[in-house]
């Protein structure tokens, strides 16, 4: 899996052949979202020694630092090849997660897809935004992933819950946006990447509906309170691919989970 796609190779070569600046060809890649430093790596000489980006793999590094990586009694490392995910069980308690399903039941729509699909039954659940405004619980839980995260939460989505009935799913997809993709221009942007996902399960009354890794042959069955979370990016900036992930059909009864999305900047609602 490589971080820049061959047509995008092969882009950059052109340029280079035609005599495009390597600064303006870097600048049109960062805009597209590929990360900086694979991108300077493909340019190497071309590019001025000196030149300098906030968004370096320093940055990249300590975004990947994250306050529960280094709790001694905290969440559990839990994969491979490189990408790190975390189980944190009771998470949040019963009680909490009981109040935040029914926050969810008050105000669900049809969840919406980030990339366009042909496939209708990609994502058959519902979703509801859990702004601060709506309940003091919703402060509370962003406080509590706040403190465990040491994320600024300037840099976080707004709360989502989603809710899964008989039959719902959501197929493997990321969370990050394709760079170089329409998805990315339309989502991310001044907005930033997707970094970190926060995810908690608020119940496990459903048969089916596990959250599988299916290149990391990783699979976790819902459990109240317990919160899965992971870094969708790698070191260097660039988007990490096992990190995909497929939220597997309800058999019986309904599940819900509320998710925390983190960017690589500043996040700003439309
Ligand atoms: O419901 C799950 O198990 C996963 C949800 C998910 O992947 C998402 O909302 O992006
Ligand atoms: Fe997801």
């Amino acid at each position: 899996m490589q971080s820049i796609p061959q047509p995008w190779k092969n882009w950059v070569v052109q340029n280079l052949m035609q005599g495009v600046a390597a600064d303006k060809i870097l600048h049109t890649m960062l805009d597209k979202g590929f990360a900086f430093e694979p991108c300077k790596r493909l340019l190497g000489s071309n590019l001025a020694k000196d030149f300098k980006w906030q968004w370096d793999a320093e940055f990249y590094r300590k975004l990947g630092q994250i306050k529960l990586v280094q709790l001694k009694n905290g969440p559990q490392l839990q994969s491979v090849q490189g990408t790190q995910l975390y189980c944190w069980p009771n998470f949040l308690s019963s009680e909490e997660c009981a109040g935040l399903i029914a926050l969810t039941d008050a105000k669900v729509r049809p969840s919406e897809l980030a990339s366009p699909t042909e496939d209708k039954y990609f994502r058959t659940s519902s979703s509801a935004d859990l702004e601060h405004s709506d309940h003091p619980l919703i402060d509370l839980v962003n406080q509590r992933i706040a403190d465990a995260t040491g994320l600024n939460p300037a840099w976080g989505e707004p709360i989502q819950a989603q809710r899964y009935q008989l039959g719902q799913e959501f197929k493997a997809h990321t969370d990050y946006f394709e760079p170089g993709s329409k998805e990315y221009d339309r989502h991310g942007g001044a907005r930033g990447q997707r970094s970190w996902t926060f995810m908690v399960y608020l119940n496990h009354e459903c048969e089916g509906g596990q959250t599988e890794f299916v290149r990391l042959n990783r699979t976790f069955l819902p459990e109240t309170g317990m919160a899965l979370i992971w870094n969708n990016l790698l070191a260097d900036g660039s988007v990490n691919p096992y990190t995909l992930h497929h939220a597997h059909k309800i058999t019986a009864g309904a599940k819900y989970v509320i998710t925390k999305w983190y960017r690589d900047r500043p996040y700003q609602s439309k």
